[in-house]
């Protein structure tokens, strides 16, 4: 199953993109053999400033054809790590070739496209900047592997 991060805004060249395309890297290798990944980050950008809506149709035509659309809100479901794994085998074993994970932008997603989605995975009831979103994402898709793959990585 192969995972899009959908995400608002331009990442610039820093310790968060290092991060996410280490974690991306690592979640590929360990995916792979489980039939998870690649994973890639298509950014989308309102040039225009014309707000959520407008943010709302750039992700809906990012969103690769027949994927589970999952959006990233705090007021979506609190997971634990083993439950997200689970959550992503799932999807996998249903046969779904594509996942995508939405990141909203400074204002976050536009409610219709919120009610749209199939799942919503929250963070906690804390808003985080959005940068940070997508590290913790692609950490929670590493682990989410390791879990699934039986590595020492994950430990509680
Ligand atoms: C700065 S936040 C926007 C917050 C905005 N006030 C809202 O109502 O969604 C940018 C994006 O980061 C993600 N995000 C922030 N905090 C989150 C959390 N606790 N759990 C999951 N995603 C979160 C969401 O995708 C959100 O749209």
């Amino acid at each position: 199953m192969r995972i899009s991060i959908c995400a608002v805004g331009r990442l610039r060249a820093g310790p968060e993109k290092l991060l996410i395309d280490d974690y991306l890297t690592r979640f590929e290798r360990t995916g792979r053999a489980l039939g998870l990944g690649p994973a890639r980050v298509v950014e989308v950008e309102d040039k225009k400033n014309a707000g959520m809506g407008a943010e709302a149709d750039l992700l809906r035509k990012a969103l690769p054809k027949g994927a589970v659309v999952c959006t990233l809100d705090e007021r979506g479901k609190v997971m634990s790590s083993p439950d997200f794994a689970d959550r992503l085998a799932g999807w996998r074993d249903a046969g779904r070739q594509d996942l995508a994970l939405i990141i909203g932008g400074a204002d976050g997603i536009d409610p219709s496209l919120r009610t749209e989605a199939d799942f919503s995975v929250s963070f906690g009831a804390m808003v985080w900047p959005h940068m940070l979103v997508r590290v913790m994402l692609a950490e929670q898709l590493y682990r989410a592997a390791t879990i699934l793959s039986g590595g020492p990585y994950h430990r509680v």
